[in-house]
């Protein structure tokens, strides 16, 4: 299926964002002829569009392609999921690990299709908390389900490499619909992912 594999790198895209990476390195202070960066332009762009390749991917379709009439009714968890995005005011990586539940409400989802989707939305310009919202938005449209639950704990290299410069701090970012809204029903999913939300 289309979604599965990187598609061929657009041939004009990659052309016109290689010619810019050799200016912003020039004006870097770089010699972009130099033998160690000669490829580089080229790279640098073909990496940006595999990194960003989520804005032409359909993450409902993804849900909807595995999708299937089942009659249980419990707590489904994927947790440590690794997510890679970049942050949208730096261009810079920030990274961590999601953790996702929903309770069926007569049909369940194929389970690699929860990270697919995290894949989705994390290959764009993103801020945690939106990355978060459109996770649990999605599986909450398109699966129906009784309750969903998103958490997202990640590191910001723009707040590590940069800036204020603390390489400690992790963020965490969560999302509740339907019976994850009840105070006991996310304490069980908050305990099940780790002791300390407990
Ligand atoms: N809410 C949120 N903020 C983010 C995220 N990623 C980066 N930021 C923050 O975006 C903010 C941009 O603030 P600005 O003051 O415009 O940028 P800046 O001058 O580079 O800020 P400093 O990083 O504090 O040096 C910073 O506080 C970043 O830490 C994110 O996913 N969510
Ligand atoms: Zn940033």
């Amino acid at each position: 299926m289309a979604y599965q594999h990187f598609e061929e790198y657009n041939l004009k895209v990659t052309e016109d964002v290689k010619e810019r990476y050799k200016s912003i390195i020039e004006d870097l202070g770089e010699d972009v002829t130099r033998e160690g960066l000669l490829k580089t332009p080229e790279r640098a762009s073909k990496a940006m569009q595999f990194l960003t390749q989520g804005y032409n991917q359909d993450a409902a379709e993804i849900l909807k392609s595995a999708m299937f009439k089942e009659s249980y009714n419990e707590m489904v968890i994927v947790k440590d999921i690794e997510v890679y995005s970049l942050c949208e005011h730096h261009i810079l990586p920030f990274f961590g690990k999601a953790h996702i539940a929903y309770i069926p409400n007569g049909q369940i989802v194929g389970l690699s299709k929860l990270p697919r989707i995290v894949d989705v939305f994390a290959r764009r310009l993103q801020v945690q908390e939106r990355l978060t919202q459109q996770i649990l938005d999605c599986i909450n449209d398109t699966l129906e389900p009784q309750g969903v639950a998103v958490v997202i704990e990640a590191s910001h290299m723009c707040m590590m490499m940069r800036g204020v410069q603390k390489q400690n701090s992790v963020t965490t970012t969560s999302g509740f619909r339907g019976q994850f809204e009840k105070i006991e029903t996310r304490n069980e999913f908050l305990k099940l992912i780790s002791n300390k939300f407990s």
